[in-house]
């Protein structure tokens, strides 16, 4: 199909003496945020970087826009594709903006002399991730966190169609994390780039990705929209014993079959971000909140505090307490 920009067929990919994932038939399409999961060291950084071309594959082909990759000279290859790695960068004596600038490698001549249009996308590109401050600071004096965002700035000064980002939000800030999403939506969704991102930051992620590539602990990868993947039960599955996603509050848990029911009432003025930290706070004691044979009811009060049973609760603390002492 025409909207597709990358597409692996039968690939296997890994190290000399060891395939770390096989059989991997995906495509990635112009205007989707796809987002890859696993457990550490499953083989997403290796299948990330093998769709990059960055390291062979063992057997299989990775075509962008319908090329094999193997046939696109370095300098079409960095126009079409971007990626972010982890890695560290030896970046020298560099000052942030020089970092970004080396962005424009493709579309500059020789000597790497830089136009108005260059000099226009790198601005944006800093303005866009939030980095202009950082343009004149030396590279090697950042922080973690501020060296990614000039590397995210790196790879859209590409303006490639395929945008590759290993563990992009590993550094930032809750603030940061939630611009990245939001410019990789517009990006997507607005200009129609293809975007694959690695994360562990994986609640935040189902909440906007277009589709998951789930690599399973049995090493299979599995794509889908986020809510197929959960209908059939592979989110759930995805951290073994240790938790389950609860797609109600969209977040992985303790599966705790044996928790008691609690009920949580409240008038009807009640303010919606009282009744939710109120839920929050009996989860946390170890409650499911339900209508179901309640063991416990707690009441909101409109005086404030709550009631559970005849004991008034002033603070979260002593309503926690009293509900861990099993109400
Ligand atoms: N250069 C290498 N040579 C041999 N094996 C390697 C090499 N790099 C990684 N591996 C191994 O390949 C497997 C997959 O590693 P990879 O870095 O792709 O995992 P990952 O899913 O990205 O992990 P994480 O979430 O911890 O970043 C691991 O077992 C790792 O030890």
């Amino acid at each position: 199909m025409s909207d597709e920009r990358l597409a692996a067929t039968d690939l296997t990919v890994g190290y000399r003496r060891r395939a770390v994932l096989s059989g991997i038939d995906v495509t990635l399409r112009a205007g989707e945020l796809a987002c890859l999961i696993g457990a550490n060291g499953i083989g997403k950084s290796t299948l990330m970087r093998t769709l990059a071309r960055a390291q062979s594959p063992l057997t299989g082909r990775v075509e962008l826009r319908g090329r094999p990759i193997t046939d696109l000279s370095p300098r079409e290859l960095a126009a079409e594709l971007a990626i972010v790695l982890t890695d560290r960068v030896a970046a020298g004596q560099l000052l942030g903006y020089d970092l970004v600038a080396l962005g424009r490698a493709p579309y500059t001549g020789w000597f790497g002399r830089l136009d108005d249009t260059d000099r226009r996308t790198i601005e944006w590109a800093l303005d866009t991730t939030g980095s202009g401050h950082l343009a004149g600071r030396p590279v090697t004096e950042l922080s973690d966190g501020e060296r990614q965002r000039l590397m995210i700035a790196r790879a859209l000064v590409q303006q490639p169609s395929v945008l590759l980002l290993d563990e992009p939000t590993a550094f930032l800030d809750l603030a940061a994390r939630l611009e990245l999403v939001k410019l990789l939506l517009s990006l997507t969704h607005e200009h129609g780039l293809a975007v694959l991102m690695s994360t562990h930051d994986v609640e935040h992620l189902l909440r906007h990705a277009d589709s998951v590539w789930l690599i399973t602990p049995e090493r299979e990868l599995i794509t889908g929209a986020p809510e197929e993947l959960g209908l059939g039960g592979h989110l759930r599955r995805m951290l073994g014993d240790t938790a389950a996603f609860d797609p109600r509050t969209g977040t992985f848990a303790w599966d705790d079959g044996h928790a008691a029911t609690a009920r949580v009432t409240a008038p009807n003025e009640c303010p919606a971000d009282l009744l939710a930290w109120t839920v929050r706070a009996v989860e946390r004691a170890g409650y499911r909140v339900g209508e179901q044979d309640p063991a416990v009811t707690v009441e909101v009060r409109a005086s404030g505090g709550w009631r559970v049973g005849p004991r008034r609760l002033d603070s979260v603390q002593a309503l926690v307490a009293c509900l861990r002492d099993g109400g």
